[in-house]
């Protein structure tokens, strides 16, 4: 039935839930009336295709087809051989300024559908389907008497999306129109993910979350209790999640209480009773003393990752804040809270075997682009939004200090930082035939099956220091989000590399800019003494000085990880090396080699590709592909360049990659039936192939419900990088290197319409995605404090009045030769104005020293 709506006009685009309940009457369909057209790939630059050339062609018989006319009779037949007679005219508009409608019959419709065009059976309608590629479908205007044509691929996988929503909906017979079926593909991707994905991809730790939980696969192993883990000193959290088991005893649910210390050889033995971690909750009590306990909706990457993620949150949170959802960004950034304070770092994902590991550090950045989204017109809630910032980086400094400039994660010599996790052995995580070829020469060395050999290494019944190594360096690839490349395989550790030295950076500039901006240049850390802007300046000078020592290779003109172990750099050409840029790290003149020399290296037809075709060296079977490498495109890699480029005034060369980027996400949505993967090969533009763990997002049917967390994301932040010409030449799927050909851009790695000399990184207003605000003012500190030099990094020991000692791993700051003075000043003047404050007295730090 078709169900009344209770008022109101809306677009033939609202979401479903509105359109599927509001009767066609009151669908304003003038606004978004749009050509009725097919979207199909170009033969001439993607190939040929016997069966599309033939579909292509005019249909002899499609004219009697409009409303008005007799109908034919429609055939129902999964065989493509009965419809090789049927083809596909190239264009019928309607002549009428009628809005034609369709009356689709939910079930009739569906089975016709898939029956003749989903000639492979998934459930999907793409152009790898052999069908006609026509269906007649019955008109509303006719009360279902006549039928009309929906054509091409495109249109037709709509009517296969539609038909899903509207069931969603409760409907078994729909009005459709038929401006919503070849609508404009960028407006309806982009409407789909506002609307429908990123709801998709919320997850919730509380009662009805938990039931979905315990149906994840990956929660059932070998048909074992669902595990759920939680803080040794989070009371709430166990009360709540004790109750939970009990409510849903069917589950068979376990509330596990994690040790004080978390050590790596704890997380070890509980390898094979993995579980879910607890994350944050708004927690009161009611006025009978009852736990009141409402854990925080998150964002999931989508696909088998139902968990909260390190990295992806925060490019989720970019994507969620251009769509207004600045709620979600601000509870993922309260759960890296939570897990900062219990857990020790922002973990990988929050599940038990992530315990030892991080991923990618961007707390800084989310937590200001979500500030500056926060609605701040009360004093309430300018007072609450202060202290969340606080809040906020106070952990940030105490991740900054106790995950990435300690032990085993610095390198002492350098100042720089590499991804080191301290988990002990194989991932657990990974498919149970991951690492059989790695496994294969020791086992038989041993004489024994791999299978025995993983047991006895897993169970400590055998020793072997060279496996030992080789998962130090596979987990610290895993840390660093990039699993897996040849940049980083057997060597990881060992790298302090550009992604990471960069991200640092950001942290001490954000952090010295948030302090001077919000707190008037200090504040109290929770881990026991004032935190001064002027102390995080000097620390991102140091680093910068250090980046530009041992990262950058001015005859290159790109920045290299560094080896630390063999004391040089590496050769492997990386596109996170434009990371500099989105951190503002490079001076103009090295940002203008940068895009002069190697952009182009990286610039393929979808996009930039990962790493060079020359750094990733031959494939073969022996030497299989890995997914961080040549040929594939990543979303984060793509949105760090844009900000960066853009960041220095390199605006059409930012543009330019977005463009080239959105057109691959587009095609790839228009051709399959709404996909949005998690990664594409931009070299062949497509996201069907074989590579290590697959391509996530591709698995659905009818419709797609979540796209990919950091897709979606790179999707909405990308078009805000578009002008109005280019954003109408996507939507007519306009291959780049034609658009830029037309419209006269010049594609050689300089930039055509950007300053012959780049100014100094400038704050350049980029509204939808936040503003390096006071980069200016950091810049001119660092100008002022150049000549620092760097000096080796050694942990002191804070020395407290009454003689005690803080432990060895507490972070300390110290450099005894180049900054002491300075900072021995700033410290001692704080120090002063503190214990004046305080009144004396107490545990205090007797000296606190800095590096
Ligand atoms: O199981 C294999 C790996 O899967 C994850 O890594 C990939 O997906 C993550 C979520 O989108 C993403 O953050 C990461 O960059 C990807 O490589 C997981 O994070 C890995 O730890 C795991 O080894």
């Amino acid at each position: 039935m078709v169900v009344e709506a209770a008022s109101g006009n809306i677009d033939v685009h609202a979401p479903p839930s509105e359109y599927y309940r509001l009767p066609p009457s009151r669908r304003s369909a003038g606004i978004n009336r749009s050509r009725s057209r097919s979207y199909q790939r170009s033969h001439h630059l993607y190939g040929t295709n016997k069966h599309l050339d033939q579909v292509d062609e005019e249909s002899p018989d499609s004219a009697d087809q409009q409303d008005g006319q007799q109908p034919s009779p429609i055939r129902l037949t999964r065989s493509s051989a009965s419809f090789s007679n049927v083809r596909r005219r190239g264009s019928v508009d309607e002549k009428s300024m009628l809005t034609r409608r369709f009356l689709v019959d939910i079930n009739t419709i569906e089975k016709m559908i898939l029956a003749q065009e989903d000639t492979n059976g998934d459930y999907q309608i793409t152009v790898e389907d052999s069908g006609p590629k026509v269906l007649k479908v019955p008109t509303a205007n006719s009360g279902g008497f006549r039928t009309f044509e929906v054509r091409g691929t495109y249109m037709l996988s709509n009517l296969l999306q539609e038909i899903a929503l509207a069931r969603d909906c409760g409907m078994s017979q729909v009005v459709i129109d038929e401006d919503r079926l070849n609508e404009n593909p960028v407006n309806r991707l982009s409407r789909m993910i506002r609307t429908s994905f990123w709801n998709g991809l919320v997850r919730c730790m509380d009662e009805s979350g938990i039931q979905a939980i315990c149906k994840d696969p990956k929660n059932t192993k070998a048909g074992a209790q669902p595990i759920i883990y939680v803080p040794h000193d989070d009371h709430p959290a166990f009360e709540y999640y004790t109750g939970i088991a009990r409510d849903l005893s069917n589950y068979k649910i376990k509330v596990v209480k994690l040790p004080k210390d978390i050590t790596p050889r704890y997380v070890k033995s509980i390898n094979n009773e993995f579980g879910i971690l607890s994350l944050a909750a708004d927690v009161s009590y009611d006025a009978n003393g009852r736990l009141v306990y409402r854990p925080l909706p998150f964002v999931v990457p989508g696909g088998r990752f139902n968990e909260q993620y390190g990295w992806d949150s925060y490019f989720e949170t970019l994507g969620l804040l251009v769509d207004g959802r600045y709620q979600l960004g601000k509870n993922m950034v309260d759960n890296f809270v939570y897990e900062i304070k219990h857990y020790g770092k922002i973990l990988n994902a929050n599940r038990s075997y992530y315990l030892t590991r991080s991923q990618p550090p961007f707390l800084t950045d989310m937590v200001l682009k979500v500030f500056e989204a926060l609605p701040d017109k009360t004093d309430d809630e300018k007072r609450r939004n202060h202290e969340w910032l606080q809040r906020s980086f106070d952990a940030a400094i105490t991740e900054y200090l106790t995950v990435w400039m300690c032990a085993p994660r610095l390198d002492a010599k350098t100042g720089l930082s590499c991804y080191h996790p301290t988990g002990i052995g194989m991932p657990p995580e990974t498919e149970s035939t991951h690492f059989d070829h790695t496994i294969k020469p020791f086992a038989e060395r041993l004489g024994v099956s791999v299978e025995e050999y993983k047991h006895l290494y897993a169970n400590d019944m055998i020793s072997e220091p060279e496996l030992d190594e080789y998962f130090v360096h596979d987990r610290a690839v895993r840390e660093s989000g990039h699993d897996t490349t040849y940049r980083l395989e057997r060597r990881c550790a060992n790298l302090a590399t550009v992604d990471l030295n960069c991200l640092l950076y950001k942290y001490e500039v954000d952090i010295a800019d948030t302090l001077d901006e919000h707190f008037g240049g200090s504040f109290e850390w929770s881990g026991g003494r004032e935190m001064t802007a002027a102390e995080w300046r000097v620390r991102a000078e140091q680093r910068r000085q250090s980046i530009d020592k041992y990262l950058w290779n001015e005859k290159k003109g790109l920045y290299f990880d560094y080896d630390v172990s063999l004391g040089e750099q590496s050769v492997y050409e990386s596109v996170t090396a434009l990371w500099a840029l989105w951190a503002g790290c490079a001076t103009p003149a090295q940002a203008r080699k940068l895009v002069d020399m190697s952009c182009r290296k990286f610039e393929v037809k979808g996009g930039l590709v990962s790493g060079t075709e020359e750094s990733r060296g031959v494939i073969s079977l022996q030497r299989p592909n890995r997914q961080w490498d040549y040929p594939f495109g990543w979303a984060p890699h793509q949105i760090m360049a844009w900000y960066g480029l853009y960041n220095y005034g390199f605006v059409d060369v930012a543009r330019r990659f977005a463009y080239r980027w959105l057109f691959t996400i587009t095609q790839a949505f228009v051709d399959f039936n709404g996909v949005v993967p998690e990664k594409f090969d931009v070299v062949n533009m497509t996201h069907r192939f074989q590579v290590e763990y697959g391509n996530v997002g591709v698995d659905f049917k009818h419709v797609p419900r979540e796209g990919f967390g950091w897709m979606n994301a790179s999707y909405q932040v990308g078009l805000t990088y578009l002008t109005t010409h280019m954003r109408r030449a996507l939507g007519m799927l306009t291959p780049p290197d034609m658009f830029f050909k037309k419209s006269n851009w010049k594609i050689d790695g300089t930039p055509s319409h950007s300053p012959a000399t780049t100014p100094y990184p400038v704050p350049v207003f980029v509204p939808e995605i936040g503003t390096p605000k006071y980069r200016a003012q950091s810049n001119a500190l660092f100008g002022a404090l150049k000549n620092l030099t760097i000096s080796d990094c050694q942990q002191s020991k804070v020395v407290y009045s009454d003689g005690s000692v803080s432990p060895e791993s507490e972070p300390c700051i110290s450099d005894p030769r180049s900054s002491a003075g300075y900072f021995a000043s700033q410290c001692s003047k704080k120090k002063r104005t503190r214990s004046k404050r305080r009144g004396g007295g107490g545990k205090k730090r007797s000296s606190v020293v800095f590096f």
